[in-house]
């Protein structure tokens, strides 16, 4: 794997009028490598994975994807980074398997693999048995497991999380962090913001905020 970082953060700062959101921030995530996010409540984990998705404006400094400035308008930029920030709008009509396929069949094509990647992410976030079911008929930990498989089931140099935790057990909270692990072991860069212990603990890199 490469030196050369797939998310930096330079002085990354956010103000607004005389509130900071996100006080200046420095560091940089290789390929491989599982950063978290931690901080109190209010100390701007959230702005800041928002500042690498484009939907919150840098006041000073700069967040960079692979060296660019950060663009999600370019397919490129959607192309590299994958993220679980906002809630991911579901289909109602659809059961959680043929949206996690259709996610899978729009990035890698309408192929046997598209349909392999998807049953590979519903099975080791313990969805399998949930498939046919609409979203309306899970439960809220079910929700979110399915929000990470839509996620997780993209191709992404680098994939950002806010609070992945949500909802869950420990029990899947285990699954999450060992699947992140695995995927940051094949190359991906993760940046996750959390208050998980579990998740803190399986991270190798760590922004410190507030
Ligand atoms: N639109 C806004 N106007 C003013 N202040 C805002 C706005 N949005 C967020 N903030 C403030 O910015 C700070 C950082 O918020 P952010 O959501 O990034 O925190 P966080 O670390 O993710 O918190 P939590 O752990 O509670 O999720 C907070 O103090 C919040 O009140």
């Amino acid at each position: 794997m490469t030196n050369f970082p797939v998310l930096a953060a330079d002085g990354a700062t956010v103000t607004l009028d005389d509130t900071t959101l996100l006080a200046p921030t420095t560091f940089a995530v290789l390929p491989g490598e599982f950063w978290c996010v931690t901080g109190s409540n209010g100390s701007g984990k959230t702005t800041l994975l928002r500042a690498f998705l484009g939907s919150r404006s840098l006041t000073a400094g700069s967040c960079s994807v692979r060296g660019e400035p950060v663009d999600m308008a370019k397919p490129r930029h959607r192309r590299l980074v994958a993220s679980l920030v906002e809630p991911i709008p579901v289909a109602r009509d659809m059961t959680l398997r043929e949206q996690v396929t259709l996610v899978a069949a729009s990035w890698y094509g309408n192929a046997p693999e598209a349909a392999e990647r998807a049953e590979r992410v519903i099975e080791r976030l313990g969805l399998p048995a949930l498939g046919e079911r609409f979203p309306h008929q899970v439960s809220s930990g079910q929700l979110q497991l399915f929000s990470l498989a839509l996620t997780l089931v993209r191709p992404a140099d680098a994939v950002l999380l806010d609070e992945p935790e949500r909802h869950l057990d420990s029990h899947r909270v285990g699954l999450v962090a060992t699947l992140l692990a695995e995927r940051a072991r094949k190359g991906t860069a993760f940046l996750v913001a959390t208050h998980e212990p579990a998740l803190v603990e399986a991270c190798e890199g760590r922004v410190e905020l507030g």
